[in-house]
C-alpha cells in the first residue's frame, strides 16, 4: 500500500510475527561468524590510547579482511542454493532477536563489570542506579582473553550486517521485477562504499569517544548490534516495496552529491588522523614552525601558559595547547570544527534522494543522524574545551561555525 505519515498504520503486527527460533539461530550464528573472522590472524595489531593504569590494550586489524571474507562465503553460499532473498522476510522477528540479544548481552556484561577492578571502570555508567548504569555501561573495554567485546561490536556485526541486509533487498527486487532499479544500486553501492571506507580505517575507531571514554552497555550494544543493520537499511526496505522511477540525469547528480559528502568526509578525517599521528607530516604540516617543532620535541611547556601559542606553517596552520596537543586551524579543520560530520550529512542526503521526495521514511536516517551529530558534537565539544581550556576558545573564535558554515 502507499506509505503514509497521517492516520493510524493499516496494519500492525501481532507479537507472534516478532519471535522465530530460526532468527535467533540465524542472528546468533551471524555473530559467530564474525567473531571466528575476528580472531583470524590480522594484518596489523594496533595500540590502543593509554589506559588508567598506564597500560595500552592491543587490537586486530582485519575488519576489512572480515569483510571480503563475509562475501566470499556468501558469494558461495548463494552459488550453493542459500536463499539470501528470504532474507527481507525475516526482518521484523531478526530485528527482535538481534535486540533480545543486546539486552542480553548487556546483562551478562552488568554482572562482569561486578568482578572488574575499580581502574577497569568507564568514567560515566557508574552512578550506582542499576538502570542507568545497565543502559549506558559500566566497564570501559570487557575482554576475555584478547577478544575486546565493545571494539569486536563497534563496527562488524552491525556495518556488515547492514550490507548484507541490502544486498538481500537487492536480489529480493531483481527476483520480483525482472533486475534491481537504479535508485536500489545507489542506495546498495553509497552505502557499501560507507562501510567498507569505515572497516577499511577501522584504526580510527581507537580515537573515538565510544572507545576511549564510554562503557559498553545496552545503548552502544543495541546501537551496534539492532539499530545499525535494520534501521539504516531503511532505504532499501523502502524501495524493495515502493519502486521509484530515476533516471541517468538525476543519478548522476545525486552520485556527484555522495561524492562531494564524501570527499569532505574522508579528506577530513585523513587530516586530523595524518596529523595525530604524525604532525610534521607535509600532506599536513609543510614546515611546522619554530612553536610547534619545539612543543614536538618537547622543549617547549605550554603548561599554566595564560594564551595559547599560536604557530604558522605554509600549508596548515595550528594552535598549541597546554597539553602539547595541537590544534589544526586551516584546512578541513579551519572552515567549521566538525567537517567530517558535514560530509557524513551530505552522503546521508544522497542516500535518501534515489527514494524521491514524497515520503518521509527514506529520510528517517537522515533527521536522526542530524539530531545524534548535533548531540555528538555538543559532547565533543564540552570534552574539548575541559581538554584544552583557553586554546579551544580561540580555536572557537578562529573557526565560529560547528557543523554548516555561515548556518550552525
Ligand atoms: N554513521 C553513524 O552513525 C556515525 C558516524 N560517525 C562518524 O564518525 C566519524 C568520527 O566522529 P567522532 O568519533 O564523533 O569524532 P571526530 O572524529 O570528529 O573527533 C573529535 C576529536 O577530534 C579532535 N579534534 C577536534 N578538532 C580538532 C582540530 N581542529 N585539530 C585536530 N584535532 C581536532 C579532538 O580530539 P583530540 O584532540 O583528543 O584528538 C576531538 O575530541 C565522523 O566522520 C562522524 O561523522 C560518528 C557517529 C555515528
Ligand atoms: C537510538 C540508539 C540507541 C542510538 C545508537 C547510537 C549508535 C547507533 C551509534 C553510536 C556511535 C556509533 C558509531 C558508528 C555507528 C553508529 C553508532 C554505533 C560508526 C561505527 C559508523 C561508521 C563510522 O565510520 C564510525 C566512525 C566507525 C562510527 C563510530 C561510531
Amino acid at each position: 500500500g502507499p506509505a503514509r505519515l497521517l492516520g493510524p498504520p493499516p496494519y500492525l503486527p501481532g507479537l507472534e510475527e516478532l519471535w522465530s527460533p530460526w532468527a535467533l539461530l540465524l542472528c546468533l550464528t551471524w555473530l559467530g561468524l564474525q567473531a571466528a573472522l575476528y580472531l583470524l590472524p590480522a594484518r596489523k595489531v594496533a595500540e590502543g590510547q593509554e589506559l588508567k593504569d598506564k597500560s595500552r590494550l592491543r587490537y586486530p586489524i582485519n575488519g576489512f579482511q572480515a569483510l571480503v571474507l563475509t562475501a566470499l562465503l556468501v558469494g558461495l553460499g548463494v552459488s550453493a542454493g542459500l536463499p539470501l532473498s528470504a532474507l527481507p522476510e525475516m526482518l521484523l522477528p531478526l530485528a527482535f532477536a538481534a535486540t533480545l540479544t543486546a539486552f542480553i548481552f548487556s546483562l551478562l556484561l552488568y554482572l562482569k563489570a561486578l568482578l572488574a577492578p575499580a581502574s577497569a571502570l568507564a568514567p560515566g555508567g557508574n552512578s550506582g542506579n542499576l538502570i542507568y548504569d545497565f543502559f549506558l555501561g559500566r566497564e570501559l573495554n570487557p575482554r576475555i582473553c584478547s577478544f575486546d567485546f565493545k571494539y569486536f561490536c563497534e563496527l562488524r556485526p552491525g556495518l556488515i550486517g547492514w550490507v548484507l541486509i541490502n544486498l538481500a533487498l537487492l536480489i529480493q527486487e531483481a527476483e520480483l521485477r525482472g533486475s534491481p532499479s537504479l535508485a536500489m544500486w545507489l542506495v546498495n553501492g553509497f552505502q557499501l562504499l560507507y562501510v567498507g571506507d569505515a572497516l577499511w580505517y577501522e584504526e580510527a575507531v581507537l580515537t573515538t569517544m565510544d572507545i576511549i571514554h564510554d562503557g559498553f552497555g545496552f545503548m552502544l550494544a543495541f546501537g551496534d548490534l539492532a539499530w545499525v543493520p535494520f534501521t539504516y537499511s531503511l532505504q532499501a526496505q523502502f524501495l524493495l516495496y515502493h519502486p521509484q522511477p530515476l533516471g541517468w540525469p538525476l543519478a548522476s547528480f545525486i552520485c556527484l552529491i555522495n561524492a562531494v559528502g564524501y570527499y569532505i568526509f574522508r579528506g577530513a578525517n585523513s587530516q586530523k588522523n595524518t596529523f595525530r599521528k604524525n604532525p610534521s607530516d607535509p600532506r599536513v604540516a609543510g614546515e611546522l614552525g619554530f612553536l610547534g617543532a619545539m612543543s614536538e620535541m618537547g622543549q617547549l611547556d605550554f603548561q599554566g601558559s595564560p594564551h595559547p601559542a599560536m604557530c604558522l606553517s605554509p600549508d596548515l596552520e595550528t594552535i598549541s595547547t597546554a597539553t602539547g596537543r595541537r590544534l589544526l586551524v586551516s584546512g578541513w579543520w579551519g572552515m567549521v570544527r566538525h567537517p567530517n560530520y558535514l560530509g557524513d550529512l551530505i552522503m546521508a542526503l544522497a542516500w535518501s534522494l534515489p527514494c524521491g521526495v514524497f515520503h518521509l521514511l527514506p529520510y528517517f536516517y537522515f533527521l536522526y543522524f542530524t539530531a545524534l551529530l548535533v548531540h555528538r558534537e555538543d559532547r565533543d565539544e564540552r570534552q574539548c574545551r575541559q581538554k584544552y581550556g583557553l586554546a579551544w576558545h580561540e580555536y572557537c573564535r578562529r573557526v565560529p561555525y560547528r557543523i554548516v558554515p555561515y548556518v550552525y
